[in-house]
């Protein structure tokens, strides 16, 4: 397919260093995560998600991938604990997954993916006055990474695939109220935590990367319905299935990766 030259994003990894060289930074995500070679840190506590006040607003096909956004003006919904000085505040999540029968995580554990990685982004609203603000400081964002894995069905992840066939096209979206990703959560909340960057473009140092070791189960069926969505708009002709929408592991750069208990 002709790739869409314009936009840098489609044409992946390998060009991105030219507009942002940051690409080849020292905090660069996703890593691949080798749990013995994690340090044990006793003093690093356990991560607490207050989520049940959580306002969800809407679901969109931004052409990169599928976020559902939340409301923000206050700490109605945080993570805190673990690495974090503060309290976070969830903004959105998304998620990155394969092709047919290729897996499609960010993050590697001993070089191993999983069939798919849910993000959920939270801000420091503590030390920075916008989202936007603290997506470009060093200590700004916390993304909660967290491992699909193909067997059973997932009981509430039918809430997400339901709502995929009205947000097709990049550019859709539609109401999402009342989703509470809580649902999506493994019963372990043990973590890897490093200091890392965004995925994609403009790949901002500013993550502190909490991921938990325990993926959750979703059916194959499941994730094949986030490949119905395309990367391209209603009004393109050329219509490219959105998948593979994962960066592959960028170098430790002697980074330690810290491990809860
Ligand atoms: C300001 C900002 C810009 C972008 C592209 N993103 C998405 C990049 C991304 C997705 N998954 C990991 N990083 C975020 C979270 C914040
Ligand atoms: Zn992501």
């Amino acid at each position: 397919s002709i790739r869409n030259t314009f936009c840098l994003v489609c044409q992946g990894p390998p060009v991105w260093h030219k507009n942002y060289p940051v690409a080849q930074g020292n905090r660069q995500s996703p890593i691949d995560i080798i749990p013995h070679q994690t340090s044990h840190d006793p003093g690093l506590g356990p991560i607490t998600l207050n989520y049940d006040q959580c306002t969800s607003i809407n679901i969109t096909n931004n052409g990169h991938s599928v976020v559902v956004e939340f409301e923000d003006p206050d700490d109605r919904s945080v993570i805190l604990g673990g690495p974090l000085d503060n309290p976070y505040r969830l903004k959105q999540f998304h998620f990155h997954w394969g092709g047919k029968g290729c897996h499609g995580s960010e993050h590697t554990v001993s070089g191993n993916s999983y069939a798919s990685e849910l993000h959920l982004v939270h801000w420091n609203a503590v030390k920075y006055k916008t989202f936007g603000e603290a997506a470009t400081a060093p200590d700004g964002l916390a993304v909660l990474g967290i491992f699909l894995e193909t067997g059973d069905d997932h009981r509430w992840l039918h809430m997400i695939t339901d709502a995929l066939y009205m947000v097709k096209f990049k550019g859709s979206v539609t109401d999402f109220k009342a989703f509470n990703p809580k649902c999506l959560l493994p019963s372990s909340l043990h973590y890897w935590t490093y200091l890392g960057s965004l995925t994609t473009p403009p790949l901002h140092e500013s993550v502190i990367w909490i991921v938990l070791k325990e993926p959750i189960i979703v059916s194959e069926k499941q994730v094949h319905v986030f490949r119905m969505l395309l990367f391209t708009g209603e009004e393109e002709d050329e219509r490219i299935r959105m998948e593979n929408n994962f960066r592959p592991p960028q170098p430790l750069k002697g980074r330690k990766v810290r491990s809860s208990n």
